[in-house]
């Protein structure tokens, strides 16, 4: 079924809302303001709460529609459909504006915080590419014909793919030097290959041979989970105001994506810490959700004694490297525990851990949820920084942190997902009340 729409406002997961004879309809590559023609998804003729449809012709645009610089993962009435930049249609501007909307009403209605506009900052080198060519990591499936693809939404079909125009520059040279696009590979595997942006280098100008050579052997491609080339283990440098840190990380492992991520996230935090902790050195930390220690490193070092740092993570690969690489960095005596967090907190943790001044979390898109936000403000921690990928399930948490007393002090959001709807938000949330029964260990 088509119908012709009137947009109303921004919804999440990259959609819009329109109503279609009283019933919400959340629209697929559409603006507010505009009129549209909607094709709906199937089955619509049930008696559901809502509709989903897409965009298949425009009567009236939006100042901030564009033609898809990627037309491939653009609307399916135009020939894409294969996902991964659902707001390819938008301008960059446009992009900034949709998500930080986003992020002032879901904290408004999930939230209950009524907060001044949250501009979403740009990473600086994704202007001058049009907001393309960041990611470090990418993952393809091999077509019954073994070439690399994506499925086209709605379909049972694969699109082989030939190019990644979301890649970072690096990724491609490497990509291109191996012959992945041109190659054939056993029907259904799973294709990844994770390129590190190489140091000492301007990524943007320098020619294939160069970026080449620069990554080296730092890079992994592997095919249904088997190294096929590279390096099973990788290694990041991370630029922060205190230096250099210096991280390995497993091939198949959770890295942030944008090439700039980790230094945008990890300067914003560590200035965040400075601003909340003063000349004191925070005396203890939890750092939740630590991956292979991204944050682990830089807090560890500027904590008073790093003995009094804790990291958590759930994924065994994960856990174990964000040890090594705390004991490569001179941290061997923080306590680095695998595990699920609310398991770990729920346990008796050794007394210099268990009433942390600083937690930092950067949970999954699920969120922390009630369980871990209640452990957190059971520890009675003065402050907690929250690096959250999914703005409603911040705002979920938020609405349960305010509840058990803590106040949200400071908001930013970056872009390190240019092209799609994500965004990441980092929030920080400080104790409302003194609490006495701290008052004798200060
Ligand atoms: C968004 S990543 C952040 C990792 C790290 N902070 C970074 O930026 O590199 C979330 C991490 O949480 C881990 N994780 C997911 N659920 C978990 C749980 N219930 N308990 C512990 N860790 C979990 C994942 O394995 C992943 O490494």
């Amino acid at each position: 079924m088509q119908t012709t729409v009137r947009i109303e406002r921004y919804a999440d997961q990259g959609r819009c809302v329109g109503h279609i004879d009283g019933r919400v309809v959340f629209v697929r590559f559409a603006l507010p303001g505009e009129l549209v023609q909607v094709k709906l998804d199937e089955p619509y003729d049930r008696e559901d709460r809502f509709w989903t449809g897409e965009v298949v012709a425009v009567e009236e645009a939006s100042d901030d529609r564009v033609q898809p610089t990627w037309p491939l993962a653009g609307p399916l009435a135009q020939g894409g459909g294969v996902g991964g930049a659902d707001l390819v249609h938008v301008s960059l501007e446009g992009q900034l504006r949709w998500k930080s909307a986003l992020i002032k009403e879901q904290m408004r209605r999930m939230g209950h915080q009524d907060l001044a506009d949250v501009p979403v900052e740009r990473v600086e080198s994704d202007l001058a590419l049009g907001g393309l060519n960041w990611r470090t990591r990418i993952e393809l499936i091999a077509d019954e014909q073994g070439r690399p693809s994506m499925r086209r939404r709605g379909t049972h079909e694969r699109v082989a793919i030939k190019d990644m125009p979301l890649a970072s520059k690096a990724l491609l040279a490497v990509a291109a030097e191996l012959g992945l696009w041109q190659s054939s590979y056993e029907p259904g595997a799973q294709l990844r290959l994770a390129v590190p942006e190489p140091w000492g280098i301007d990524t943007a100008s320098a020619d294939q041979e160069a970026l080449v050579k620069a990554v080296g052997d730092d890079y992994a491609f592997t095919v249904g989970g088997q190294l096929r080339a590279g390096s099973a283990v990788l290694r990041e440098q991370v630029g922060m105001a205190d230096g250099i840190h210096d991280y390995q990380v497993g091939s198949q492992g959770f890295w942030q994506v944008h090439r700039q991520a980790p230094e945008v996230l990890g300067s914003h935090l560590m200035e965040l810490v400075d601003r909340v902790c003063g000349a004191s050195k925070p005396r203890s930390i939890w750092d939740l959700y630590s991956g292979a220690g991204l944050f682990t490193l830089p807090l560890a070092a500027q904590a008073q004694d790093s003995s009094k740092v804790l990291s958590i993570e759930g994924n065994k690969i994960a856990a174990k490297q964000a040890h090594a690489n705390l004991q490569a960095a001179g941290f061997g005596d923080v306590v680095a525990r695998g595990g699920d967090v609310a398991r770990v907190l729920s346990t008796n943790l050794p007394k210099r851990l268990s009433h942390p001044e600083l937690i930092v979390l950067d949970p999954p898109r699920a969120g922390a949820k009630a369980k871990v936000c209640r452990l957190m403000a059971e520890s009675k921690a003065r402050n907690i920084i929250y690096i959250a990928c999914d703005p409603t399930s911040l705002a979920r948490d938020t609405a349960i942190l305010t509840e058990l007393g803590y106040g949200l002090t400071d908001i930013r959001a970056f872009d390190i997902y240019p092209m799609t709807h994500h965004v990441e938000t980092v929030a920080l949330f400080t104790r409302k009340l003194p609490d006495r029964s701290q008052a004798g260990r200060r």
